[in-house]
């Protein structure tokens, strides 16, 4: 083929191209008058019989050289196009950045969560004796700790488990805090319980094994009191989300975000921390951010640089584990503090520089 020639196919490939471009745009405005009509009408805009239909009377016209399965794909690509042209304007979800430009800053017991300071959700991993809770809150208030958590749910891998107290812990925990001017943030398991909670807690608790028990979600969106939902286990970032938005859109607009780690193979950590999880959801949503440092780990000596790791990529707070005696505790003896430990590792925090030098709580 001479140059010349070469360059007169290409120069009607150029015309036909422009006139490919037109058919498209006209097609697309019917395409938009017929989107118009479905909408009114509140008509399913895909329709697979008609699409059907065109594709069997274009390969039945088909001229060569491009084969009938070339055919149908290109056309599919033009309906395709066509929905997309037809589709409302894609919903955003209250959670999401788009909707929210500010951060949502959450105040409990005088702390703000999401305000910029990191705040520390402290206490043990259940509660278990009036002894038990009374050393921790005292211990803990010495570090100036205002939101004390302790599960009176335990919802366990194992029905042989310490399940909990129940509502008896909660009245515990809340005797605990009240005496050392602490917040509550425990643990609710069935949607029934959310009302009689209110009474107990500062902070209703959402636990990885829910994050997906729609009701539950729904009945923590009908109260107005701040929730703490943790990621599930195997949930990706964006089903975090949209748990979350289970409960910010039925009004409760005070939700935390919590990564408390994933399964993967890795046996070396209880869960492994999904640290890129923090920033992309800072970015991805405008609510605050914490990350529960003990069941991501589940161990007890990599928690300084775990704490400091997430404060670093911008976690708003973080969750401890803290037990007074963790060899007796009834759940997760092995990866809870004791309180020479967390006094030991608030220090390394504060040295650190994430943490802001706090004061004991004046006990009200
Ligand atoms: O004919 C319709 O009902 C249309 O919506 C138009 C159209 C098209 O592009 O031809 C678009 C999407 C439908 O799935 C089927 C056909």
């Amino acid at each position: 083929m001479t140059r010349e020639r070469l360059e007169e196919i290409r120069a009607q490939l150029d015309e036909i191209n422009l006139e490919i471009l037109e058919l498209l745009s006209r097609r697309a405005e019917l395409v938009q008058e017929i989107g118009d009509l479905k909408k009114r009408k509140g008509t399913e805009r895909f329709d697979p019989i008609r699409e059907k239909e065109m594709l069997d009377r274009l390969v039945a016209a088909n001229p060569g050289p491009f084969d009938d399965s070339t055919v149908r794909h290109l056309f599919k690509q033009i309906f395709q196009a066509s929905l997309g042209l037809m589709e409302e304007e894609k919903k955003e979800l209250l959670v999401s950045r788009k909707k929210r430009t500010e951060d949502t800053v959450i105040e409990v017991n005088g702390v703000r969560i999401g305000g910029g300071q990191p705040v520390i959700i402290a206490g043990p991993c259940s509660v278990e004796t009036p002894e038990q809770m009374d050393a921790v809150g005292a211990g803990l208030q010495q570090h100036g700790i205002l939101l004390l958590r302790g599960g009176a749910y335990k919802p366990r891998t194992s029905p042989y488990d310490f399940q909990g107290l129940g509502k008896k812990g909660l009245e515990l925990i809340r005797k605990t805090a009240d005496k050392y001017g602490m917040a509550v943030v425990s643990e609710i398991v069935s949607p029934s319980d959310i009302e009689m909670s209110l009474e107990y807690v500062d902070v209703i608790q959402i636990g990885a094994r829910n994050m997906q028990n729609f009701e539950l979600l729904k009945e923590a969106g009908n109260v107005r009191k701040p929730v703490l939902l943790k990621r599930g286990m195997s949930a990706t970032i964006e089903e975090l989300l949209f748990a979350a938005e289970y409960i910010v859109s039925r009004g409760n607009t005070e939700v935390i975000l919590c990564e408390r780690g994933i399964r993967t193979y890795e046996k070396a950590t209880r869960n492994t921390l999904d640290i890129s999880a923090v920033p992309i959801l800072k970015q991805e949503s405008h609510l605050p951010v914490i990350v529960d440092i003990t069941h991501s780990t589940g161990r007890k000596d990599i928690l300084l640089p775990i704490a400091k790791a997430a404060l670093a990529v911008g976690a708003d707070g973080l969750i401890v584990e803290v037990h007074p005696e963790p060899s007796v505790a009834l759940s997760d003896a092995k990866q809870q503090l004791n309180l020479p430990q967390f006094a030991q590792w608030m220090e390394g925090l504060k040295a650190s520089g994430y943490l802001p030098k706090q004061e004991p709580v004046p006990v009200k």
